[in-house]
């Protein structure tokens, strides 16, 4: 298929007069037939990448797609562009639809993953014989008990492998995140797999090498990506994830009115100049509360989350997407695929509950490349939600990736050196320099202090303490505390009692947050220990280095 055709087909359906960066690499892989995988930035142009291979061999491309409303977004938007797109899910009243579907009538048939698994074999027969340019799974993250939203029903698409035959299978996502780089790869077979696709597959495209640390990192979403989808030989394309154009930046956040107050009249002065603005809340009441003060300061906004009616919902985000209003209050239901160009703040009143989602949400922003801001508002009891997010998880496995995600969120929270860097190293991308200038604490000059005897001290306390007290513990400990509860466990006659007088018990508190955002220590409902499995091995650690802290 030549480059010509490819083209046209970019200029008469999408008026772009060039691909970005992957994208014709991975359309010319789709359309020889090779299965991808394609790991690219929030607003990166993915979708690109699976809506033209159809229009060029002119065969249907079905798209798996996790959210309803993600899909009845792409399809309308396709159908202004004059491709031919339908959906097929619970939600679609057009009963025709599915038999104009396998008779091969659309250019592009979105699906759930129940409805891809569900419908009769005859289905996708008849559609075989129509034709079946692609099988893409957008979201694929979701496949992943690692990644942060998993969905079991992803789990069940790899049964279609044996079904479509001959079919490129192509799995898209933002977030596939590397999180353990000692991961332990099980038995040989996985090493085998794990090395053809990584190391010896001379197609590997990758954006940028020297911003990635190393090919031998082993990224374990990816991987489980590849290995469920049954990606046969797949051509890997990753791409940076660093949003350059978004300036990252975090606040503690006084919960009550008067800091809402401060929150609207600050976005008013954005609305003025033109902008739009998300404020993702993590409750529904937050969303309301916000919302009613936009309309008592006299700023029209909308409000959008689960428990409103479709109508409601569809005529809040149709209003702001055509720049009918110019602020959405929602929460996070209102998120994947807003496709708004011109948004230029994403707000999180509250810490979302990872790292991942962070990225994903705060990615909403300035996706025309304009530079754009991204301001997270966090309190300390936003991470005492595990247990809240973990309500409905089955397995150990989940149950774990879901404590990390969160443990990570409240480290960059609490960071004090770059977000960016913090960011881009999380998602296994290597940053070269120690600032990017284009967050919070890069552009704010802090003066560095070594606190390296009181975070030894404070260390030192926690592991005394066994690690299974709160964080106040072993700081009435180290204040010398002679309190009841540390009488009865004889925590007096520990050699650090009353070390720390001097500092009062907030201050070692922040010190606390200090030592997690930089993994020296990590809590989990409320216990304290020091990090990693190994805790006498960091504990050491913690005595060898200078341990500085950045002051505003
Ligand atoms: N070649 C191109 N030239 C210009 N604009 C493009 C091109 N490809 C995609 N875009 C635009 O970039 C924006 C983001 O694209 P898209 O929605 O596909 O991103 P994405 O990678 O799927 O993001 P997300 O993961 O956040 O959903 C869209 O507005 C799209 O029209």
């Amino acid at each position: 298929m030549s480059m010509e055709t490819m083209r046209s087909v970019l200029k008469k359906y999408f008026r772009f007069s060039d691909f970005r960066p992957y994208q014709r690499e991975v359309i010319e892989k789709i359309i020889e037939k090779r299965d991808c995988l394609v790991v690219m930035a929030t607003g990166s142009g993915k979708s690109l990448c699976y809506q033209v291979p159809p229009l060029v061999v002119k065969k249907t491309g079905i798209v798996v797609s996790p959210l309803i409303s993600l899909m009845r977004d792409q399809v309308m938007a396709l159908k202004q562009r004059g491709i031919k797109a339908e959906y097929l899910g619970s939600a679609q009243k057009d009963f025709t639809v599915h038999s104009k579907a396998e008779h091969g009538q659309f250019d592009i048939l979105f699906m759930t993953p129940e409805k891809a698994c569900t419908v009769p074999s005859s289905f996708w027969s008849n559609l075989l014989k129509a034709g079946i340019s692609l099988f893409a799974v957008d979201e694929a993250h979701c496949i992943s008990e690692w990644g942060h939203d998993f969905r079991v029903e992803y789990k069940h698409l790899d049964k279609l492998r044996e079904v479509l035959l001959d079919v490129p299978f192509v799995g898209l996502t933002a977030t596939a995140t590397e999180k353990y780089s000692s991961f332990a790869l099980a038995g040989r077979a996985a090493l085998g797999l794990v090395v053809r696709y990584f190391l010896f597959d001379l197609n590997l495209y990758w954006y940028n090498n020297s911003r990635r640390t190393s090919y031998t990192v082993y990224f374990r979403v990816q991987y489980d990506i590849i290995g469920s989808l049954k990606l046969n030989y797949p051509f890997v394309t990753i791409g940076s994830v660093d949003r350059t154009n978004l300036f990252y930046g975090v606040k503690l956040l006084n919960r009550g009115q008067s800091f809402i107050d401060e929150l609207v009249r600050e976005i008013s002065k954005e609305v003025t100049n033109g902008g739009s603005t998300i404020i993702y809340c993590t409750t529904i009441k937050d969303v309301e509360q916000i919302f009613k003060s936009f309309a008592e300061a006299g700023i029209e906004a909308g409000m959008y989350h689960g428990q409103m009616n479709g109508k409601a919902r569809e005529e809040s985000h149709r209003l702001f997407v055509r720049d009918e209003l110019q602020v959405m209050v929602a929460t996070i239901a209102f998120g994947m695929g807003i496709d708004k160009p011109n948004i230029r703040q994403v707000i999180h009143y509250g810490c979302p509950k990872s790292l991942e989602s962070y990225y994903q949400e705060s990615g909403r922003c300035g996706r025309d490349g304009i530079a754009s801001v991204c301001w997270l508002y966090y309190t300390r009891s936003d991470f005492a939600k595990a247990d809240f997010y973990c309500g409905e998880v089955k397995s150990e496995k989940q149950r774990k990736a879901i404590m990390e995600s969160l443990l990570a969120a409240e480290r960059y929270c609490v960071l004090t050196t770059c977000r960016r860097k913090f960011l881009l190293e999380y998602f296994g991308e290597k940053f070269p320099a120690d600032r990017c200038g284009n967050c919070d604490n890069c552009k704010i000059s802090r003066k560095e202090r070594d606190m390296s005897r009181e975070a030894f001290l404070l260390m030192a306390c926690i592991h005394s303490c066994r690690g299974g007290w709160g964080l106040n513990m072993p700081i009435d400990v180290l204040r010398g505390s002679r309190s009841k509860k540390i009488l009865d466990v004889q925590f007096d006659k520990l050699p650090l009692h009353g070390l720390g007088k001097n500092y009062p018990a907030n201050w070692w508190k922040a010190l606390g947050y200090q030592l997690i955002s930089q993994a020296y220590a990590y809590h989990s409902h409320d216990l304290w220990s020091n990090s990693s499995a190994n805790a006498s091995g960091k504990f050491e650690l913690c005595r060898a280095i200078a341990f500085t802290v950045a002051m505003s």
